[in-house]
């Protein structure tokens, strides 16, 4: 059995800088990645070559249908395209423990996707497959997922550079338990007639926590407005992260309804993440994460 982390992608800023033909929004974004993750296991069954069925459970299992349209099928229906006539293709069972809330602006279906990339290439030895226009195929938050490291976000999603490196930062995630779904928050966006927002310039390294949340507030996520007026929750959780003893900083992720707090200590996001964890509310606080698990 293979196992691998699929961690939530937080968009630390995200701008909206121009549209596309295709009515795709063109971005610039901060991604950085947080301990919480889905977990995806990986056997080997009996069955036809190249057959992959899939087992969801876990806290937010309950959501999912483990169908041909959940991402982690569509992922390994792409690779089963793309091998060659030679490659043997061993039937493959995964189990997704789903503990990222689903719909929720932190990319957990695009992360299960690129994780169910990275582990059915491995097993299947596929190492010449290209996996990063598969990735851009399946979702526009698919492609950053592959390495799980922070990086800037451009073009749709499909074009990624470097991040500035971070100073040591723990992160509490709260989401108030409402599935947000994306294009609806685009199109709020649309509605609102806001214009489209340069890129920010930014360091090639924050030096310490203090000089990222000034850089950070020069900054936005355009779709928070759009969210908080359609879901005004969203702005109950950021008063309630603001007030928290600690955070230095607070933000809708995506296109919500998970904000984020920064914290220039664990222990504070830890305390506050008690606090928060209430009701239908679900909090999680830990360090970013900075590499793939596989
Ligand atoms: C909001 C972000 O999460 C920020 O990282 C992403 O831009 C969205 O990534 P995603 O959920 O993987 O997006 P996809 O599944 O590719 O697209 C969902 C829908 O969001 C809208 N969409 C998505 C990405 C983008 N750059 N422009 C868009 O307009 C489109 O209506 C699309 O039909
Ligand atoms: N493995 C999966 N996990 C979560 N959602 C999935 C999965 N497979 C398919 N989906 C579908 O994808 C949609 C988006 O789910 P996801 O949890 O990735 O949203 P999100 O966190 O808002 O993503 P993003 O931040 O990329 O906009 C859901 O409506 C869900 O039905």
């Amino acid at each position: 059995m293979t196992r691998a982390r699929a961690h939530a992608k937080i968009n630390l800023f995200l701008h909206i800088t121009g549209r596309r033909p295709n009515g795709y929004h063109e971005l610039d974004s901060l991604a950085v990645f947080a301990d919480t993750a889905d977990e995806l296991a990986l056997e080997t069954k009996s069955g036809k070559p190249g057959d992959v069925t899939l087992s969801i459970e876990g806290p937010f299992g309950e959501g999912l249908r483990a169908e041909s349209d959940n991402l982690v099928l569509r992922a390994a229906a792409a690779l089963r395209e793309h091998a060659p006539a030679s490659a043997q293709l061993a039937p493959l069972h995964v189990t997704l423990t789903k503990n990222l809330p689903v719909a929720s602006g932190i990319g957990g279906g695009s992360a299960d996707a690129a994780c169910a990339l990275r582990l059915i290439a491995q097993a299947w030895a596929l190492p010449e497959i290209d996996l990063a226009p598969l990735a851009a195929r399946l979702g526009a938050d698919v492609p950053v997922c592959l390495a799980q490291e922070p990086a800037r976000m451009l073009g749709i999603g499909e074009i990624l550079k470097p991040a500035p490196s971070l100073p040591p930062v723990a992160m509490l995630l709260v989401n108030p338990g409402t599935a947000v779904p994306t294009p609806a928050i685009f199109k709020a966006w649309r509605e609102s007639g806001a214009d489209f927002r340069p890129s920010p310039d930014l360091p090639r390294c924050w030096d310490d926590f203090g000089a990222m949340i000034a850089d950070l507030r020069q900054t936005s996520n355009d779709l928070q407005g759009p969210a908080i007026s359609l879901y005004p929750v969203i702005g109950e959780v950021l008063n309630a992260l603001e007030a928290q003893p600690g955070c230095g900083f607070a933000r809708m992720s995506g296109s919500g309804a998970t904000c984020f707090g920064l914290f220039d200590n664990e222990a504070a996001a830890q305390d506050a993440a008690r606090i928060l964890s209430r009701s239908e509310w679900w909090a999680a606080a830990g360090p970013l994460h900075n590499s793939a698990s596989i």
